[in-house]
């Protein structure tokens, strides 16, 4: 078998490698001494204390065997592909004479001119052209299509960055998606700092903006009220104000109503005769936004500039095409250096007309400093890893097409794409048809591999009338997202005379020719921007379809079909029918939810997974209150055993106290009364299976609260449920939500380890990952700080929130209350290594990062979570805000604790 390594290994610091290389590549595993010690890891013997680890892959029928880490003197537990597996016994271990059959774990691609590979969720072999990208120097710009590995690229660029590094992307999902990709299999390098935000978090990294940032659904339900007027599309305005008057400009907040009436016919989507209407919108909107405390957030980074200081000395922007100039233009000032920048994107993928273009971008960096050469900074990225290569000739098609009818936007947007090729799919030309709608329908309804995109939100109604699937997307909803078949619905049909308009004038001979850089056929076209809308959103849908595409027209007779080769439209098909489990559906929701598809994500919840509303009250809020005085002052018996449980759940000393001297007699015996609640409660999570618990989830979903308002997250962490915690996760639970001390799952396992040695030893390293969110959102002086998972502040400040119920009560009567080193001591002591290494968890050690994050320490990388109230006793800074479901809470009224007075 051939032999790659680990791009982040140096051969020359293996000991021996050479020679164990020889070995596997003689299939020799005897000589190397082969064991298996997980799922396709293999460890071989460098010398006696050193072991290789390796994973084997097959590519067009060759094994490969890709050498992954290097264990010294047997560390296994130190090991970032090994975290899972607790102890490695290797002389129980068999040693493998040969490899049995071939692994089944293919490969995507393999770059044959290289004998390394990348790593991030999956090992990824750069092609060619990426790979002379990742070899270059910032500052770079990557274009490419959907697809064709930017993200991958720049996410291993920024490896290689040292310091203070910012990843920023307008979605939040990516931002998610990106960080987990980064950090995936343990990565970790301590050359760097990396902040992972999405536009708005970096805008309140600067400071937090008051109110909120205005969103499309707030515009349009405002924007309602003016429909009686002559402008009807609440879409295109919003567009317009952030695009045309709010975005491009880096020297004011908007254009004056004089600039935008003289903008260009190309600068804005509406017609100069509509323009005073328009701008007198816009002064309303500006109103609107102050009187309901919304916030535009071109305006914030525009007001923001006064503010930004230098902090990183890298930056990698994705899908910059989604940020406006000012936007850009904020990110850019965070940098130390201005040429620190990777800006990747792919601008026929705008389906909103925010005149991006790549020459804009170019010329916001040279006004900042003399950059190299625009040939220097750009680089194209050509083959599309995602979509079947059926899919991407369609693709290709229209790119020409655009190419043809409008010219180059510009030098940079005009490429082809090839396809890797490693998916086969079809594009299935079918005449809207009852039988065809009929067929597609009853095969497809209740699979999640199957989306319907239409043009705009007017055409869904037409779309679900025939297609029952929850997956309808428009245009603007789809992006982003990727599905293995795709249908188009009357995607042209409904807007015959622009697709018309379109492919005026563009000849079959024209797209047998190769794309070439153009201007215009028609300079003086004014609706280029709407059109170039058209034509992207039909990019932007059909490449969606990782395998298929099934596209159905009313009217199959048209110019553009014809010029795209799809001629003769099935009037019938014959598919198999497709279903997904229930699981599958759990999944599907919870990532549409987490991109923001609340629509669809709500239609699989109530139509597919017919989830239910608990019929049961609450017990929070005035729910509470009301129970207190029902059973204090009232003396309702059932109230009474009720509170009781309440306060057992939440170890509410006060509660319990209360009913003592209320004179019931159950809370004299708390122990005895929280062996009753758990059996009354919670039987469902002491089986080892979590049947019991799955069959509630099916009804209420995954994140339902039962009386006591906890998830079944939050109770199985609480019982240490490790195989319902691992069902839960697996169905998307929230690892998020907070119950009614303030704590999520993760604190409560904490707290849980704290006060159980058993619980810290057996339970703890099982589900830890499982529970612990990717990071904190804090705000401290103003500004947000993301605490991501892997730092020590991080963990420090979860466990310090999991201890203060206990550690603030129990050191009530010594004043002042507060958190010593040894109480960290005493709580960390029975962590596993794989969870916290033995040098964290010295009294140095964790004294040092409460100091360094106290609140008048002097460190840059201080965090401020602290306050020391006397020598050696800390305390939360009293200042100290946590985003929690989306709003930001004092940590005092959070915990619900006394908030010390500052000296
Ligand atoms: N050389 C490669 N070998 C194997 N897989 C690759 C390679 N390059 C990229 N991929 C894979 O292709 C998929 C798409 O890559 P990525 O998400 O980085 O594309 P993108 O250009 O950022 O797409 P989009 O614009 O849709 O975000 C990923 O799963 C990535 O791991």
């Amino acid at each position: 078998m051939k032999v790659l390594l680990y791009n982040e290994l140096n051969p020359s610091t293996i000991p021996g490698f050479s020679k164990l290389q020889q070995y596997l590549e003689e299939d020799n595993f005897r000589s190397a001494e082969v064991k298996k010690i997980g799922e396709n890891l293999y460890r071989a013997k460098l010398n006696q204390r050193d072991r290789l680890l390796f994973s084997i892959y097959r590519y067009q029928e060759e094994n490969y065997a890709l050498i992954l880490e290097l264990i010294k003197n047997h560390a296994y537990q130190d090991s970032r592909f090994l975290r899972q597996v607790s102890s490695i016994d290797e002389d129980k271990i068999p040693v493998i004479s040969k490899l049995e059959e071939p692994t089944g774990k293919q490969l995507v691609y393999l770059n044959p001119h290289h004998n390394s590979f990348n790593l991030l969720d999956k090992i990824i072999s750069f092609d060619d052209r990426q790979q002379s990208i990742y070899d270059l120097h910032p500052p770079l710009i990557v274009i490419g299509s959907a697809g064709s590995g930017k993200t991958a690229l720049t996410l291993e660029k920024m490896k290689q960055a040292i310091g203070d590094v910012l990843y920023v992307t307008q979605s939040a999902y990516l931002v998610k998606n990106s960080r987990d990709l980064y950090y995936a299999h343990h990565y970790d390098n301590p050359d760097q700092q990396i902040d992972f935000l999405s536009f708005q978090e970096f805008l309140e990294s600067v400071r937090v903006p008051e109110g909120k940032p205005v969103t499309f659904q707030a515009f349009q339900q405002w924007f309602g009220r003016y429909r009686q007027g002559p402008l009807k599309d609440a879409h295109k305005l919003f567009e317009e104000f952030r695009g045309v008057i709010t975005g491009p400009a880096t020297d004011k907040s908007w254009l004056s109503r004089e600039d935008y009436l003289n903008l260009g016919v190309k600068e804005s989507i509406f017609l100069a005769e509509e323009r005073e209407l328009v701008y007198d919108m816009f002064e309303k909107y500006l109103a609107f936004l102050q009187k309901e405390h919304f916030y535009d957030s071109n305006i914030v980074s525009h007001q923001y500039l006064q503010y930004i200081q230098p902090r990183y000395d890298f930056v990698v922007v994705d899908e910059v095409q989604d940020l406006t100039n000012i936007q850009l233009y904020l990110i850019i000032k965070s940098l130390h250096e201005t040429q620190n920048f990777i800006l990747c994107g792919d601008s026929n993928q705008i389906v909103h007309p925010n005149f991006f273009s790549w020459s804009k971008v170019k010329s916001l960096f040279y006004r900042q400093n003399d950059l190299q050469t625009s040939d220097e900074l750009i680089r194209i990225l050509n083959t599309n890893y995602r979509n079947s290569p059926q899919v991407t000739d369609i693709a290709n098609k229209i790119l020409k097409i655009k190419n043809q009818r409008f010219g180059s936007i510009d030098k940079e947007s005009h490429y082809l794409v090839e396809s890797n090729g490693h998916n086969q799919g079809e594009v299935l030309f079918l005449q809207d048809t009852t039988s065809v709608r009929k067929e597609l329908d009853s095969k497809t309804r209740t699979s999640t591999l199957f989306a319907i995109i239409v043009m705009t939100a007017d055409q869904k109604p037409a779309a679900q009338q025939y297609f029952s699937t929850p997956l309808v997307f428009t245009i603007q909803e789809a992006k982003g997202l990727e599905y293995e078949n795709i249908i188009l619905y009357n995607f042209l049909s409904q807007e015959e005379s622009r697709y018309r308009e379109i492919s005026k004038g563009v000849t079959l001979a024209d797209l047998d020719q190769d794309i070439k850089y153009a201007r215009a056929k028609d300079k003086t076209d004014k609706s280029l921007e709407v059109y170039k809308f058209y034509i992207n959103a039909l990019y932007v849908a059909l490449t969606r379809a990782v395998k298929n595409l099934y596209w159905i027209e009313s009217n199959p007779k048209q110019p553009l079909l014809d010029l795209l080769g799809l001629r003769n439209a099935q009037e019938s098909l014959q598919l198999a029918s497709q279903n997904s489990s229930l699981d599958a559906w759990r999944l599907e929701a919870h990532k549409l939810e987490l991109q923001g598809k609340q629509e669809q994500a709500e239609r699989i919840r109530n139509e597919i997974l017919k989830q239910k509303t608990p019929g049961w009250q609450v017990i929070t809020g005035s729910a509470l209150a009301e129970l207190k005085q029902k059973a204090i002052e009232k003396g309702d018996k059932n109230a009474r055993m009720t509170l009781l449980e309440y306060g057992l759940v939440y170890e509410d000393q006060s509660i319990i106290d209360s009913l003592q001297k209320a004179g019931f007699k159950a809370a004299q015996h708390p122990e005895k009364s929280l062996q009753l609640l758990q059996q009354k409660h919670y039987s469902a999570y002491s089986f080892k299976k979590p049947d019991a618990v799955l069959r509630q989830v099916d009804q209420y979903g995954p994140d339902f609260r039962n009386i006591f308002n906890q998830t079944p997250l939050m109770v199985a962490a609480w019982m240490g449920n490790t195989e319902v915690i691992k069902a839960l996760i697996e169905l998307g639970a929230d690892t998020e939500k907070v119950d009614d001390n303030g704590l999520t799952p993760f604190q409560i396992a904490l707290a849980q380890t704290v006060r159980n040695e058993s619980y810290a030893k057996k339970k703890l390293a099982d589900i830890y990952e499982q529970l612990e969110p990717t990071s904190m959102s804090i705000q401290v002086d103003g500004r947000l700080i993301k605490l991501d998972q892997h730092t020590m502040e991080f963990f420090m400040l979860n466990l310090m929130i999991a201890m203060s119920y206990r550690v603030m009560t129990k050191k009530r009567f010594y004043r002042p209350a507060g958190f010593s080193s040894q109480d960290f001591i005493d709580a960390v002591q029975h962590i596993p290594y794989s969870i916290l290494p033995e040098r964290r968890k010295q009294r140095a050690y964790l004294s040092s990062i409460l100091s360094k994050n106290e609140i008048n320490k002097d460190d840059k990388y201080n965090r401020k979570l602290f306050y020391r109230v006397m020598r050696g006793i800390y305390v939360f800074n009293p200042y100290l805000a946590l985003k929690v479901e989306g709003e930001w809470i004092n940590i005092y009224d959070l915990l619900a604790i006394d908030k010390p007075v500052l000296q």
